[in-house]
């Protein structure tokens, strides 16, 4: 409905969980509104809930409580936690889910049941724990905790917390940003990009794995100490593999030394790998993920930019062997992705660069708004100092990119896990960026490589006819003003046609390419005009 107000999110949980105290906090915390749902019925109802009760019962409540929660998910826009029961009536099960259909967060906020059965007995004023509070309160835990967990789409433990620090990560929380990637050939799971989103490991991996290999390399350490920490706290038995950094751990041998430990360790189908880095690092471990035992379950924790708008979302997992890199792998599919963007804080800057050639590529086969933001903040993202980044207005700015990018990867990945057609497009750049990385040694990194290979697709866009030079000169610009480079004058043309030959998308001697109808709109070539495909390559030349 246009115009409809929806809360930012809303807050279950049990009887003094601390959805009240700690959602206030949350709320006040973010300068938004903050209403809870007993005090609108003891509005509107005129009396406290204890007394509505004794003289109405449980049943007439409900269906009060049902009408007010119901009003509030239309006409909202703040924080809005409900009573401990409320999740357990249809109607508002019904609600919670057109809500979160429609984009919300239903947070379940768990405690430990020692510490809020303690919180729920103190000041009296719950009629349904009357009589034993104590076994009440477990009875109802016992029914609710299911419920719970099924209606919610956000997990947030408090457990020892203090208000404060559960209002943090509660906050945290809210904050993440979630693309829901899906398909017909794919398994759902959520890609989810926030500054400590890595806390839902347990809840991605789910209980069914009893050990968990976390793999990993010696870089980003301090990132996979936390990682092991909050897999222990989970009580899952952690198994720390490093493997060595950036392509160097995409062989076939590190590959074998963790098959080996996974056999030796007795890993079974149904325990669990984590993938925590780089491209690199969650390629390898996606790999591992979908040989061992024919594929067990992984979750991917994209530490670099590139890793967390590209390489850890839509299934291509793989290795390098010395015909060529990415030549041996699997589609196969994450049980989830979580973009902490706390570990962009220890990224140095060009790699940081390196990854807005991925997120530009997306501006320009797609979604024009990413251009639009790269433009007006160019200077902020080419001067990215990790040191300072969580605390800067950079911050927000990136989230979007990242929320962005994986949108419009996950639009391509879910129509065509297996690159069939569309995702191709996704392509854009690569053609001629692959040849650069090969002729260079893979010294020039990735991102960096499909920068040039844009400006080289959007000048034989040109050539062709589709595309008028105002537009290629933006490529230009636009990838210059973000340190990206944009010429390649470093190989012969025959080298750089003989390896086109050999890009994934030729078929038999045919070349062919991705390139622009218009902004936005990116078409297959297939087998060019000779002339304007190396004129392209002269002009990226200069
Ligand atoms: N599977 C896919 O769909 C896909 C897509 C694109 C790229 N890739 C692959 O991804 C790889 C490139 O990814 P990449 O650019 O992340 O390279 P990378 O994994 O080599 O990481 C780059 C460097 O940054 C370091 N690093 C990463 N995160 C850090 C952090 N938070 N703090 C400090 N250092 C950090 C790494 O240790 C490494 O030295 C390539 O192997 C490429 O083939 C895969
Ligand atoms: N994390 C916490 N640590 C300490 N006390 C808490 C915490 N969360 C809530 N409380 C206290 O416990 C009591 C119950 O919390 P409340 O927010 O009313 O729970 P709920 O709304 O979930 O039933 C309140 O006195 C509150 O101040
Ligand atoms: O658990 C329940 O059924 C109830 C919990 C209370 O809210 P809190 O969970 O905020 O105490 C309140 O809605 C009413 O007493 C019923």
């Amino acid at each position: 409905m246009a115009g409809m107000r929806r809360p930012v999110a809303v807050i279950i949980g049990m009887m003094g969980a601390g959805k009240t105290r700690v959602g206030k906090e949350a709320a006040q915390m973010m300068q938004l509104p903050f209403a809870d749902a007993d005090n609108e019925i003891e509005h509107d109802a005129g009396m406290k809930i204890p007394e509505y009760f004794e003289r109405y019962g449980e049943p007439e409540f409900r269906k009060l409580e049902s009408d007010v929660v119901l009003d509030m998910l239309e006409d909202f826009d703040g924080i809005f936690s409900l009573g401990g029961g409320a999740p357990m009536t249809p109607s508002i099960q019904q609600g919670l889910a057109e809500y979160i259909a429609d984009g919300g967060k239903v947070v379940y906020l768990m405690a430990d049941p020692k510490e809020a059965m303690e919180r729920a007995n103190r000041g009296g004023g719950r009629p349904m724990l009357n009589g034993d509070a104590n076994e009440r309160w477990k009875k109802l835990y016992k029914e609710r905790d299911p419920v719970f967990r099924r209606v919610a789409n956000v997990q947030v433990r408090t457990h020892g917390q203090t208000p404060q620090v559960a209002a943090r990560k509660l906050m945290e929380m809210i904050d993440q940003r979630i693309v829901h990637v899906t398909g017909s050939t794919i398994e759902p799971y959520d890609v989810c990009i926030g500054e400590g989103v890595m806390s839902q490991l347990a809840q991605v991996l789910g209980d069914k794995p009893a050990k968990v290999a976390l793999i990993h390399t010696q870089a980003v350490q301090r990132h996979s100490d936390r990682a092991r920490t909050l897999l222990r706290q989970s009580g899952y038995d952690v198994h720390d593999i490093v493997i060595p950094d950036a392509e160097a751990g995409k062989t076939i041998e590190v590959a074998n030394g963790i098959w080996q430990r996974l056999g030796e360790e007795g890993f079974t189908r149904s325990d669990a790998i984590v993938g925590l880095g780089g491209g690199a690092a969650t390629d390898l471990a996606g790999f591992v993920a979908a040989t061992w035992m024919r594929g067990i379950r992984y979750v991917n924790c994209p530490t670099s930019l590139l890793a967390m708008v590209d390489a850890s979302t839509g299934g291509k997992t793989g290795i390098n062997t010395p015909q060529g890199k990415n030549l041996v792998g699997s589609f196969y599919t994450p049980a989830g992705v979580l973009a902490d963007m706390g570990a962009l804080a220890s990224l140095p800057n060009d790699i940081f660069i390196e990854g807005l050639g991925e997120v530009a590529k997306s501006g320009f086969i797609m979604d024009p708004e990413i251009l639009r933001m790269l433009e007006d903040h160019a200077d902020e993202l080419r001067s990215f100092d990790g040191s300072t980044f969580l605390d800067s207005d950079l911050k927000d700015v990136v989230a979007e990119l990242i929320e962005r990018t994986v949108t419009v990867k996950a639009y391509h990945v879910s129509a065509d896990l297996k690159e069939a057609g569309l995702r191709e497009f996704l392509n854009y750049g690569h053609t001629l960026g692959h040849a650069i990385e090969k002729l260079e040694h893979f010294r020039w990194r990735h991102g960096n490589a499909v920068a040039v290979g844009c400006v080289y697709a959007a000048e034989l866009s040109h050539l062709l006819g589709y595309i008028d030079q105002d537009l290629v000169d933006y490529h230009r610009s636009l990838l210059g003003s973000l340190g990206l480079p944009t010429s390649w004058n470093n190989g012969s043309w025959d080298d750089v046609l003989a390896l086109m030959h050999r890009d994934k998308k030729a078929r038999g001697n045919k070349l062919r390419f991705v390139i622009l109808g218009s902004l936005g709109h990116p078409i297959h070539l297939e087998d060019p005009p000779a002339d304007a495909v190396e004129e392209a390559f002269r002009r990226i030349q200069r």
